[in-house]
């Protein structure tokens, strides 16, 4: 094998594999801390692909939350299909890289479709002639399938979908992923930032263990370089379609997300209200932002979206 070395020991893996340094016959082997390490590795090749592939994509946002259930994937939606419309000479796509609960699909009403691969890549499913989709969920033959994939197969497949996928030109890529800071989330922060993300957008709810969380999301955030476009506050409260009246559903004893992004200096985005029409809306993958024009959400999230446009221009202008 070109990458044994000379004075390696019988059974060497290569310098160039995943196991290189980790398995017993490197056990006594002088390069073993430089392979364990990755060095030997070279630069991720890739790293190039998904900067090329994603050079033709104006805007690349992460969506991402501390905690699982805030709303992570409902917003994702949200914002894609409110970008979409506000705009039709607009291109957006979503990608969804939550590799163990990939829930875009039926959020967006595309749940079943299969995707095709051609020279130019896989090509994602459509919803609207400037909305696109691609999601781990078309894939898998069963939803259990990724559930116990380890960390390098994840990698794989997170570079796969960042360098394969035929979008074309895009304004707008949007990118859901699992909860927490985990592998996914650093192979996506490698790739993305040396492609040119333009930032992330955290979610949260009012809760403080949501909120104790996010603080950990924008750590996370501030380690990798990762630029904090904004924090959402969802399900901040509900307001009764009959009297109007708004109750807080969870309440922010410490004051929510607002004042944690004051005192984290990050910007907040805004409070999305709690709709049950918009669960109802997300399990039938209907359009709700064109279906519900009336509801409380409705009405802040098109407040929002001009300040998501705004950060995701000045981000990239800076
Ligand atoms: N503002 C809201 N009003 C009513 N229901 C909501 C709202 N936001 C989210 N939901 C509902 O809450 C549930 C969780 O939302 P969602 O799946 O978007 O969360 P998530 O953070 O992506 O979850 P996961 O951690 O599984 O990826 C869904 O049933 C969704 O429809």
């Amino acid at each position: 094998m070109a990458d044994v070395p000379s004075d390696a020991p019988e059974h060497c893996p290569g310098t160039q594999s995943e196991s290189a340094g980790k398995v017993s016959a490197c056990q006594g082997c002088p390069n073993q801390s430089i392979c364990s390490s990755g060095a030997a590795r070279g630069p991720d090749p890739g790293i190039e692909l998904v900067r090329k592939r994603l050079e033709s994509v104006k805007h690349k946002i992460l969506v991402l939350s501390g905690k699982g259930g805030v709303g992570k994937s409902t917003f994702t939606s949200l914002l894609a299909r409110g970008l979409a419309a506000a705009d039709s000479d607009r291109n957006v796509a979503i990608l969804d890289i939550d590799i163990c609960g990939p829930s875009i699909p039926r959020v967006m009403g595309v749940l079943g479709e299969q995707v095709h691969q051609s020279g130019s890549g896989w090509s994602p499913v459509y919803v609207e002639d400037n909305l696109s989709v691609m999601s781990i969920g078309f894939l898998l033959s069963s939803p259990d399938d990724a559930i116990i994939w380890r960390g390098p197969k994840k990698n794989g497949m997170i570079r796969q979908f960042l360098s394969e996928v035929d979008w074309g030109a895009l304004d707008y890529l949007v990118i859901d992923t699992p909860p927490g800071t985990s592998d996914e989330h650093l192979s996506a922060a490698q790739y993305l930032l040396n492609a040119g993300l333009t930032g992330a957008v955290i979610l949260t709810t009012p809760h403080e263990v949501a909120l104790l969380d996010v603080r950990k999301e924008i750590d996370f955030c501030r380690k990798v370089s990762i630029p904090v476009l904004g924090v959402v506050e969802n399900m901040a409260a509900f307001v009764c379609p009959k009297c109007k009246t708004e109750t807080a559903i969870f309440p922010a004893n410490t004051g929510g997300g607002s004042k944690m992004a004051m005192e984290l200096g990050v910007p907040f985005l805004g409070s999305l209200p709690l709709d049950p029409r918009l669960a109802r809306s997300c399990d039938e993958g209907t359009n709700f932002l064109t279906d519900v024009q009336d509801s409380p959400t409705t009405v802040a999230f098109n407040k929002l979206l001009k300040d998501v446009v705004e950060a995701c221009e000045e981000s990239r202008s800076s």
